[in-house]
């Protein structure tokens, strides 16, 4: 203690000095980075952080704003050689194709009555009501940008709180990638409304 207080390096003033210098630039050093990170953020308000920003905007404003980037990002690659041309054709096809069998495999394996005796409990009545998507809701989700309706190539399952949602989004932001906006529960509250509905 007494060594601090009676050495001279401490108590003369240009050690003040350079002490408030140091402190000084190293406040200016963080008030720009302060303003710096301040000016990304406004800039780029929704695009890097999706996932976690959409309860804070209408996930149709979302959806466009990420599909037009992504879209405008992917322009340069429009252009196909008649091989690759060949190839969308057969892809074409094959999604019809496997489409088809979906519809075959819906109808052998889960027959409208076996659903409705096995699954229609009270409960599950009352949590349709709560959570069930609308016919109407489904619709303007589905037809938002795009016209062809057609059955799934996948399908999400999990339980609840089991983080669908996540992955949902996730792979929306694919271009090639066409989600519908809610769950729309076919197979465990929808079903009774057939196909056309679920397409
Ligand atoms: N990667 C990862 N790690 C940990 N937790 C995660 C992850 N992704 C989603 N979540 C959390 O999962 C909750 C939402 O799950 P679901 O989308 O299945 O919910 S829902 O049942 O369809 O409503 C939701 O939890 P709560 O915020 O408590 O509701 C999410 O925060």
């Amino acid at each position: 203690m007494a060594f601090w207080s009676s050495t001279s390096v401490f108590t003369s003033k240009v050690p003040r000095k350079i002490l408030f210098m140091f402190t000084l630039s190293l406040s200016v050093t963080y008030l720009f980075y302060s303003l710096m990170s301040c000016y990304n953020s406004l800039q780029f308000p929704l695009q890097e952080n999706y996932a976690y920003q959409g309860r804070l905007v209408t996930e149709e404003t979302t959806f466009v704003t990420l599909r037009e980037k992504l879209y405008s990002a992917s322009q340069g690659f429009n252009e196909f050689t008649e091989a690759e041309r060949t190839t969308a054709v057969s892809t074409v096809k094959d999604h019809a194709e496997a489409e088809q069998r979906t519809v075959e495999w819906i109808r052998t394996q889960a027959s409208p009555t076996k659903s409705a005796a096995a699954y229609h409990t009270t409960a599950l009545e009352r949590e349709h009501q709560e959570f069930s998507t609308t016919d109407s809701e489904l619709r303007v989700n589905c037809t938002m940008d795009y016209g062809v309706k057609k059955l799934p190539q996948a399908i999400i399952i999990g339980v609840k709180k089991g983080g669908t949602r996540a992955l949902l989004e996730a792979l929306r932001v694919h271009p090639d990638v066409r989600a519908v906006g809610n769950e729309p529960h076919f197979f465990d509250r929808n079903y009774e409304k057939g196909l056309d509905w679920y397409r």
